[in-house]
């Protein structure tokens, strides 16, 4: 049985249509980013998730249930943007307070090593950092042990060395077959830390695959090498290329297919070719791609 299945949901807030019959189904134990530029709707798929909103139309399901019934059953943790702290209590008190209303949560040193809390156990959450109470936040999405994880945007207010912290301690979470769910703007997030890149936009479907499957989808590779004084003409010719750009003795060749063009380069020209560098497309290309019209 699929972890979370969107079957043709759509959410309206009055006159704007924030998800737009959306479908998708995310099997058990994969770590899927969903991302998508500000106002795509990820804010509002978490919320129907967690059954803090309900749909329109269509229907949202968590193995199998409701999303009210998972959450009473225990089975959905969450760290959304900006959650309140209850600032009179320590980090430790506030996560024990919380683990126990589960009905089998993670043990307190457990959930404290995996937010990396250990040393701030004892401080009260009002002298925290922004960084640190994320992680505060991250430890309570985890303390009942839920089999799915949902973060919406969980790395906003964190430096680069929380971030590198936080994504060990999401995949050390994920380790055990769990199902994590992020929403994010930041596309080397999703290209790092997910098995699957779920992307909307305007509320749509626009692509669903791997980070590797959608930047091939983007067909944007580029060889470029040092041509110096040498003719560069017929390059457009070669296999695969859509566009040559030629700059300061540099020629930069667009390609769908840089094997085939690299083949083409050495044995269908003369050229003295130097400095031969290739890139895969990004997926920021892919990303601007598929976001930027409809
Ligand atoms: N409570 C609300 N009332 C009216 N419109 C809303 C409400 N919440 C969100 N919207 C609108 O719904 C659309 C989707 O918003 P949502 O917050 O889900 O996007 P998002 O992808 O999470 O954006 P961001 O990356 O900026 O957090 C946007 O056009 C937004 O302005």
């Amino acid at each position: 049985m699929n972890a979370i299945v969107f079957d043709h949901v759509s959410k309206h807030y009055g006159d704007v249509l924030a998800v737009d019959d959306l479908s998708i189904a995310i099997e058990p134990g994969k770590t899927v980013a969903l991302l998508g530029p500000n106002g795509a709707g990820k804010s509002t798929s978490v919320n129907l998730l967690l059954g803090l909103l309900k749909p329109s139309r269509g229907t949202v399901a968590v193995h199998g249930r409701t999303p009210d019934e998972a959450v009473k059953a225990g089975e959905m943790g969450a760290m959304l943007q900006n959650g309140a702290l209850i600032p009179e209590l320590s980090v430790k008190e506030l996560i024990d307070l919380v683990r126990r209303l589960y009905p089998r949560p993670l043990d307190l040193r457990q959930i404290l090593e995996l937010a990396d809390l250990t040393d701030l156990a004892g401080r009260r959450a009002n002298k925290l950092s922004g960084g640190q109470a994320q992680r505060v936040r991250f430890a309570l999405a985890v303390a009942g042990a839920p089999r799915i994880l949902l973060l919406d945007e969980p790395t906003s207010a964190m430096d680069v060395e929380s971030r590198l912290r936080f994504w060990a301690s999401m995949h050390d979470y994920a380790a055990g077959g769990r199902t994590v769910l992020f929403a994010t703007h930041y596309l080397e997030e999703a290209d790092e830390h997910s098995d699957r890149v779920i992307v909307i936009a305007r509320g749509r479907l626009a692509a669903d695959g791997t980070a590797a499957e959608i930047k091939a989808g983007a067909g944007d590779h580029t060889v470029s090498f040092l041509i110096g004084e040498q003719p560069s003409a017929g390059l457009d010719r070669l296999p695969g290329v859509s566009a040559v750009e030629v700059a300061d003795g540099t020629v930069t060749l667009r390609t769908a297919d840089s094997d085939a063009t690299l083949a083409g380069l050495y044995r269908g020209t003369t050229l003295d070719v130097r400095e031969l560098r290739l890139s895969g497309a990004d997926l920021e290309a892919a990303f601007l791609a598929l976001t930027k019209e409809s």
